[in-house]
């Protein structure tokens, strides 16, 4: 061991005293059990269906309160208490509306009791340490008094009880419950795994970042989605075209324009100059989205506009890039301007709802002037948003393209495999790569093209579309994406999107444990978690596969996708006791829940179950705290004990 880095350790633990109580704590720490992990994943800016999810902790919550209070209480009196740990501030609100000052003032006693048997019940796996980070650095002290009672039944009964009523009288009460509340949320899950598309879709990504932002304890598995967001940050044009595009398509232009500051008047002004109404670009919206005909043609407008930019742009880094192999992408020059046709895949097709009014036909790749200053513009716009600048720098800092964390493998969209479940390959620059390799190779040209923003048509930035859109990325996993033919063409046959063999042969097994291995994991133990295919459960898909070596999650967050999966989102919990799936029926609305009391209905699977409980010492942070002790115990050989 370097003894000038043991020489800085020394000024931190200064006597030999302050050594070992630190190796003492970290020992226990190991003996603990391991933490309750939580996954999720294709949130799609889905963000009160997301806040519920986690502030029940896909049910953690109830079942905590259950289990305390299943003797005394009726599923209503659950309900009711499970709320307000959900949402502290609605339900203090709706019961100081139905109470007079008396009851009101009872209602504040029992319940400060009720939370605080519930916050020590949730912290019986913690240290005392972390549960007082976890507590309202306000109340610490107090709340600390009545978590950790001493000789309650003789002398301090009487100076527990007075600490409550005088924190009722002093009008503390609502802000001590609110947060106890929180710190239950927060104990009753440990750590948070988000596997990937945040963004697109639904209307408040931004609201999930902020919330990620917050938490306790996160990492997050890139989707390719969330690559999409990523690379227009980054400088890539066509991810910007196409980041706008599905914005212009969910009506959500204002996640770009009010959220993030982009100025689309720019983009706006040449929508109205070349185009007019089309049905194949109006909207998708949900029901209670409401526009006027003149907001309708607008966006109609705009979303065209966007896309035949994005076609455009796709052209010269199709040319630029052979090992891309995606010639057969380059589809503006295979259309005849005159008779609005393609020849595509040998065969001749009509163009529906078209809208080349841009087009050079000659040099169909060729911005107009006009299109390249909106692009520009946009640019710039998104090089200056400060609060795109944060959300993404936080996804960068967190995330990865995949992730190996306690024995299982979570990654967003697939490991890319051929037909016979051998790994496929990819040459870049020269040098082949496939499996693990190639996801390193994928991230790391990722992370560059992010800390070189200024270039924008550099590889690196190249490669951040290739992972949206190209045939061997691991985010996106299918051939190609046929966003031109579904918006021009009717033949429903060109639309299909064939998937990668990945996602037939992830149902076997040794497929499966294969590639644990191909990761350095232990395929006895491990599992891999999936998300990005919406699971049909509504046709008898299972989401465990491989006999639970493989998870999907991906159960339909998104109310786009809900009708595919017949259900509302899976989640997955991982505790010292093993492995659960959840199965959540739609979220219709916190008011609802506070109205009602009633919860999103959730089913809970068993993947795995352990007899024996799991210790931390068993984990990511297990090892991580070894390696902290094993250093601890150089420092104390190397200047205490000679
Ligand atoms: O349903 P939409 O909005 O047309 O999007 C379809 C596109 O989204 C994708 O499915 C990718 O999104 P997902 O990661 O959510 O599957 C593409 O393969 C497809 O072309
Ligand atoms: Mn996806």
């Amino acid at each position: 061991m370097d003894t000038n880095y043991l020489d800085l350790l020394a000024e931190k633990y200064d006597c030999e005293e302050k050594v070992a109580t630190e190796i003492i704590n970290l020992e226990a720490i190991l003996n603990l059990p391991k933490g309750t992990e939580h996954f999720v994943s294709d949130l799609h800016g889905e963000s009160h269906a997301f806040q519920h999810v986690l502030r029940s902790g896909s049910g953690n919550v109830k079942q905590k309160i259950k289990d305390l209070f299943k003797d005394e209480w009726s599923q209503t009196e659950v309900n009711d208490f499970a709320t307000l740990v959900y949402y502290p501030e609605e339900k203090l609100q709706l019961v100081n509306e139905s109470l007079d000052q008396e009851q009101l003032f009872d209602w504040y006693a029992s319940t400060i009791n009720r939370m605080i048997k519930l916050t020590s019940f949730s912290s019986t796996k913690y240290t005392r340490s972390k549960v007082r980070k976890a507590l309202p650095s306000q109340f610490v002290y107090i709340i600390e008094e009545l978590l950790y009672k001493t000789d309650e039944l003789t002398n301090k009964k009487e100076y527990y009880s007075k600490i409550i009523n005088r924190m009722i009288s002093l009008g503390q009460a609502s802000k001590l419950i609110t947060g106890l509340a929180y710190t239950i949320q927060r104990l009753v899950v440990d750590h948070l795994h988000v596997v990937g598309d945040i963004y697109d879709r639904g209307p408040h990504p931004e609201r999930i970042m902020d919330t990620l932002m917050n938490y306790h304890s996160v990492d997050i598995q890139w989707g390719n989605h969330d690559v999409l967001w990523m690379g227009a940050f980054a400088g890539s044009k066509v991810c910007l075209a196409n980041m706008i595009r599905i914005c212009a398509r969910y009506n959500n232009l204002d996640i770009i324009e009010d959220v993030y500051g982009i100025n689309l008047i720019p983009l706006l002004n040449l929508a109205e100059r070349y185009y007019d109404d089309n049905p194949a670009f109006r909207p998708k919206m949900s029901v209670n989205q409401q526009l006027s005909e003149r907001e309708l043609l607008q966006i109609t407008k705009i979303h065209q506009a966007i896309s035949m930019i994005q076609f455009k742009l796709e052209m010269p880094i199709i040319k630029r890039r052979p090992e891309f192999q995606m010639k057969h992408r380059l589809l503006l020059d295979k259309i005849d301007y005159d008779s609005q046709t393609i020849r595509f895949k040998d065969k001749v097709y009509k163009l529906t709802n078209t809208c080349f009014a841009t087009v050079i036909s000659d040099h169909p790749e060729q911005l107009l002037l006009e299109e390249e200053q909106v692009i520009e513009k946009l640019m710039f716009s998104i090089r200056h948003s400060e609060k795109l600048a944060r959300h993404m720098n936080f996804l960068i800092g967190k995330g990865s393209l995949y992730l190996k964390y306690n024995g299982n493998l979570l990654i967003h969209g697939c490991l890319p495999l051929n037909k016979d479940g051998s790994m496929k390959h990819m040459v870049i620059k020269g040098k082949d790569y496939s499996g693990k390799r190639l996801l390193d190779v994928f991230e790391y040209y990722l992370r560059y093209s992010c800390a070189h923003r200024q270039e924008t048509d550099d590889f690196a930035t190249d490669m951040v579309w290739y992972l949206w859109t190209g045939e061997n990325s691991s985010l996106f996993g299918k051939k190609d994406m046929t966003t031109f033919e579904r918006y021009f063409i009717k033949d429903k046959e060109t639309h299909a999107e064939q998937k990668n063999s990945y996602y037939t042969l992830r149902e076997k097994e040794e497929v499966c444990r294969r590639m644990l291995t191909e990761f350095d994991l232990d395929a006895e133990e491990g599992h891999i978690i999936n998300g990005h295919t919406p699971v049909e459960e509504i046709n008898g898909e299972n989401p465990i596969k491989a006999n639970g070596k493989m998870i999907v999650i991906d159960g339909g967050f998104s109310k786009a996708y809900q009708s595919k999966t017949g259900i509302a989102g899976y989640t997955l919990l991982y505790n010292s006791y093993g492995m659960q799936l959840v199965a959540h029926q739609r979220f219709h609305s916190k008011e609802d829940v506070l109205k009602n009391g009633t919860d999103v209905l959730s089913v809970r699977r068993l993947v795995d179950h352990d007899l024996r409980r799991k210790k931390v010492l068993e984990t990511n942070i297990g090892n991580n705290i070894l390696e902290q002790i094993a250093v601890l115990n150089d420092l104390l050989a190397y200047k205490y004990k000679n």
